[in-house]
């Protein structure tokens, strides 16, 4: 039987892939599947990954057949760089206004939804859209986009438009860091599968730490020839903005959005949150 890993196709998340050694995967009968956040998330909830790095929103949802694994995540101490509600109007002036949400996330929405209820108190009309940002802000005013898109719309936007991170909103109201994503196995494949999901996180593990001691060089090498911008900017969002680890910091931000997640009524439960304490090292 092949184990699917689902491999987030967002720029953010390449440090956890970058130094996976594929050939040694492919000889275990491990394949690794290339999507957006949103189609992890389907993916996995429907069987069809058996473990993925997905939105940690959707590890709320799912928690009863999921497990954590420790050590790994997409977090942000403070402003993450990538997740933006770009708007034409000043944050304060958005109460009763329309904002298109992306369709590739879950994490950011949850949290737009939350920061502006519960630090704000907004009625928002939300819509969900592609990220296109020209399209979402013709009939709105303001817009949420994460990833890639992000980025390229920061960088070609930012003098139109008033932008906001989401991550340092967050730092800001809470004074914690947030976790966007977390890696999640089906607890049925975890079951039947130890060996090889323990082989899984040990590479993942492996590619996270490797990337850092090579302060992301190679991987930015690749970025850049891709989306341009220069080693200083992508440097500081590997290393700056974001942080991919699940320590008890980050898991303390991460419980508190579960909390106003909840109560706020986009999550039924808040789930409980103990990473698989037989892979640690
Ligand atoms: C930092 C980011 O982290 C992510 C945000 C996610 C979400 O909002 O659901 C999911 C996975 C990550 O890609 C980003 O996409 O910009």
């Amino acid at each position: 039987m092949t184990i699917s890993v689902g491999h987030n196709q967002y720029t953010n998340a390449l440090p956890l892939f970058f130094y996976i050694d594929y050939d040694k995967m492919r000889e275990l009968n491990i394949s690794f599947v290339t999507r957006l956040p949103a189609e992890l998330n389907r993916g996995l909830a429907d069987g069809k990954l058996d473990i993925s790095l997905i939105s940690s929103f959707s590890y709320a949802l799912n928690a009863e057949k999921y497990e954590l694994l420790p050590g790994l995540s997409v977090s942000a101490q403070k402003a993450v760089g990538s997740i933006y509600l770009f708007s034409k109007v000043p944050i304060n002036d958005l109460n009763n206004k329309n904002i298109a949400l992306t369709n590739r996330s879950a994490t950011s929405v949850a949290l737009l939804k939350v920061l502006l209820k519960e630090f704000y108190n907004y009625d928002v009309n939300y819509d969900v859209m592609d990220p296109n940002v020209d399209e979402m802000l013709n009939n709105h005013d303001a817009c949420l986009i994460i990833g890639d898109e992000a980025i390229l719309t920061f960088r070609e936007k930012k003098l139109k438009l008033y932008s906001y991170d989401l991550g340092r909103m967050w730092s800001i109201f809470t004074g914690l860091p947030m976790t966007f994503a977390i890696f999640a196995v089906r607890k049925e494949i975890y079951l039947q599968k130890q060996v090889e999901i323990r082989l899984i996180w040990d590479e993942l593990i492996k590619s996270k730490e490797l990337s850092r001691e090579k302060k992301f060089r190679p991987m930015i090498h690749k970025i850049k020839e891709k989306y341009g911008g220069d080693y200083s900017f992508w440097l500081d969002y590997f290393n700056s903005c974001l942080n991919y680890e699940l320590n008890e910091e980050q898991m303390a931000g991460l419980q508190y959005y579960y909390e106003l997640a909840y109560k706020h009524s986009l999550i039924e439960r808040v789930p409980n949150l103990s990473p698989l304490s037989m892979l640690e090292k």
